[in-house]
């Protein structure tokens, strides 16, 4: 008898605003669907920070077809990190506080309508991207984004409406950040590489990001006085910011920037800093299967 193609779900109990009880029920509804469609189904749920990134290299190793990751953008790059440049397809079920790859796919937001793509979906291939040694799948950046990222990892809650207070707040003790880019002297809001066009929760810094196109857009957010934050808060939700004054943007491949100290990054949505204060970004075209 063949053995049938083994599918792995990996279960981040804390991601999110739901519980873990809600995230058994999906694990439950993960091992049932799964099995009706004729795979021999796993199941593990992280125990500490990276754990997913063992779990899902592991999975690779021994050759199981399908990982999916079930939680929000933090454990979507652990998971996928370890499928880069591998034959084992990444699928999306989006239970996190921003969501940003899945929305930028067209993934179900409702986690058993994913686990449904995930199981019955094709793989595709997407481009994947790095600063530094960190591996991102959606966006990484620095300033103000990067600000708001390391201050909402010291909050004791997650989910929107504590990453909105956050914003709100930082967006007042923010200062410009100035650093090199590619060589040129800049004095920036913000400066994003966009794989994916959003940083979840539909706030669409790069509208037209292809996540296919072997490339990265570069958006730099320009210094803009304090009355223009309520219309660039508009452009960004509405999909529109790439006709604001203050952002400009454009498509690379790769991008240095060099600043005088530590430079605070964040990588899809993960706060970074980068002691020695240069980031390198490079894409890595074609280099992970989706399940779509
Ligand atoms: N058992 C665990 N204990 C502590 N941290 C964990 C555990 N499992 C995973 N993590 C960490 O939890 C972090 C946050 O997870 P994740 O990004 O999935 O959720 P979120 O932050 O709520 O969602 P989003 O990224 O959409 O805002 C990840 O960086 C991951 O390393």
């Amino acid at each position: 008898m063949p053995t049938l193609p083994s599918v792995l779900a990996i279960i981040n109990p804390l991601s999110g605003t739901t519980t873990l009880a809600q995230k058994m029920v999906l694990r439950d509804t993960f091992l049932r669907k799964a099995e009706e469609r004729h795979f021999a189904p796993e199941v593990a749920v992280t125990e500490y920070p990276g754990h997913a990134t063992e779990l899902a290299a592991e999975a690779t190793r021994r050759g199981v077809s399908r990982v999916l990751a079930i939680g929000g953008d933090g454990t979507i790059n652990e998971t996928a990190q370890a499928l880069r440049r591998s034959a084992t397809a990444l699928g999306i079920v989006p239970v996190g506080s921003g969501n940003g790859l899945a929305r930028h796919l067209g993934v179900p937001l409702n986690p058993i309508k994913a686990v449904e793509r995930a199981l019955n979906g094709q793989p595709v291939v997407i481009d994947s991207a790095e600063i530094n040694e960190y591996p991102f799948f959606c966006t990484a950046g620095l300033g103000f984004e990067a600000y708001v990222a390391h201050a909402f990892a010291l909050q004791p809650v997650r989910g929107l409406p504590t990453y909105v207070r956050t914003a709100f707040r930082a967006f007042w003790a923010y200062r410009p950040l100035q650093f090199s880019l590619d060589g040129q002297e800049k004095t920036l809001f913000s400066l994003t590489f966009a794989n994916a066009g959003q940083f979840g929760n539909n706030a669409w810094m790069a509208p037209k990001a292809n996540i296919a196109d072997g490339r990265l857009e570069q958006c730099e957010i320009r210094p803009f006085p304090a009355q223009a934050a309520g219309m660039l808060t508009w452009r960004l939700f509405n999909k529109t910011l790439d006709q604001s004054p203050y952002w400009h943007g454009r498509s690379v491949t790769k991008a240095t920037v060099v600043a005088d100290g530590p430079l605070l990054i964040h990588a899809d949505g993960e706060p970074l800093t980068l002691p020695e204060g240069k980031a390198e970004i490079r894409i890595l075209p074609g280099s992970l299967l989706v399940l779509l």
